[in-house]
Parts: structure tokens; C-alpha cells; sequence
């Protein structure tokens, strides 16, 4: 089965994806990542780096999670993502999605041995 560092890479990484202003880009990459399972997700991000920078995030600043946990790690530089939002009028399984193109740093949670993203906790 999946594991919890390639779902992240599944869910959170573009790295080839400009930020794309196509105001598709969200619609398309929801359902092409397979995460309309289901429910519409409320919000998902997406980074638009190469996948060794975003690794190496563990290893950056250390924050405490939303959760509480303190394996969180915020971005010493800001990135290129894009957030989808879920739009008011969606309906399982017709999820749409508002495409949002930003610069962020982002907060990730670490876990695992080599240590890695699994968790996408938030963008500053
Ligand atoms: N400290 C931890 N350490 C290790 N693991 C941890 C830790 N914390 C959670 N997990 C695990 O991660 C898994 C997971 O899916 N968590 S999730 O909160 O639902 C993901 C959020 C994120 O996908 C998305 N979002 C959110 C904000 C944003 O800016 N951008 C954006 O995309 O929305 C989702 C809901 O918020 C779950 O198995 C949980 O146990």
C-alpha cells in the first residue's frame, strides 16, 4: 500500500506544475491525484519545487504542529504553491475547486527513518 511519505508527494507535490493560472488547475489536479474520494476536500496545496527542496524542509525550522506535536518544520524560504479551495456550491462527487496561486513559506510534519514529509500542516 501507500506509504505516508508518498501519499504526501502525491497530494502536495507539483514540482513541474508552474503555478498555473488556469483557473482548471485545481479542478484537473484534485481529480488526477485521486483526491476526490469520497468527499471534496476542503483545501489542498500544492508546491511547485523540486521534490529534494521540500525534503529538505525536515531539516529546517522547527514549529509545533497544529496537532501539538513538535515534528513540524516551516520553509527557511518561501515557495511557489498553489492552494485549491473548495467552492461553497460543490457537491460530492462534482467537487470544485478555486485555483489560487501564492508564494508561502510552509509548515510540514516529519516522521520516519530517512525523515520526510507526511503531512502538509500549513502555509505562512
Ligand atoms: N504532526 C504530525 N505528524 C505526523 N503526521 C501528522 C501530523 N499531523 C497530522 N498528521 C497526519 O497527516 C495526515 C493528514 O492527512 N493530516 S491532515 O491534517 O488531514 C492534512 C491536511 C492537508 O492535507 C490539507 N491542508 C491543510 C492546510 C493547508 O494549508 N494545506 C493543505 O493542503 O488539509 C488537510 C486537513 O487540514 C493524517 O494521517 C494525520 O495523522
Amino acid at each position: 500500500s501507500e506509504s505516508a511519505a508518498m501519499k504526501f508527494e502525491r497530494q502536495h507535490v507539483d514540482s513541474d506544475g508552474t503555478s498555473s493560472s488556469s483557473s482548471n488547475y485545481c479542478n484537473q489536479m484534485m481529480m488526477r491525484r485521486n483526491m476526490i474520494q469520497g468527499w471534496c476536500k476542503l483545501l489542498n496545496t500544492f508546491v511547485h519545487e523540486p521534490l529534494a527542496d521540500v525534503q529538505a524542509i525536515c531539516f529546517q525550522e522547527n514549529v509545533i504542529c497544529k496537532n501539538g506535536q513538535s515534528n513540524c518544520y516551516q520553509s527557511s524560504s518561501s515557495m511557489r504553491i498553489t492552494e485549491c479551495q473548495l467552492t461553497s456550491g460543490s457537491k460530492y462527487p462534482s467537487c470544485a475547486y478555486r485555483t489560487s496561486q501564492m508564494e508561502r513559506y510552509i509548515i510540514v510534519a516529519c516522521e520516519g527513518n530517512p525523515y520526510v514529509p507526511v503531512h502538509l500542516d500549513a502555509s505562512v
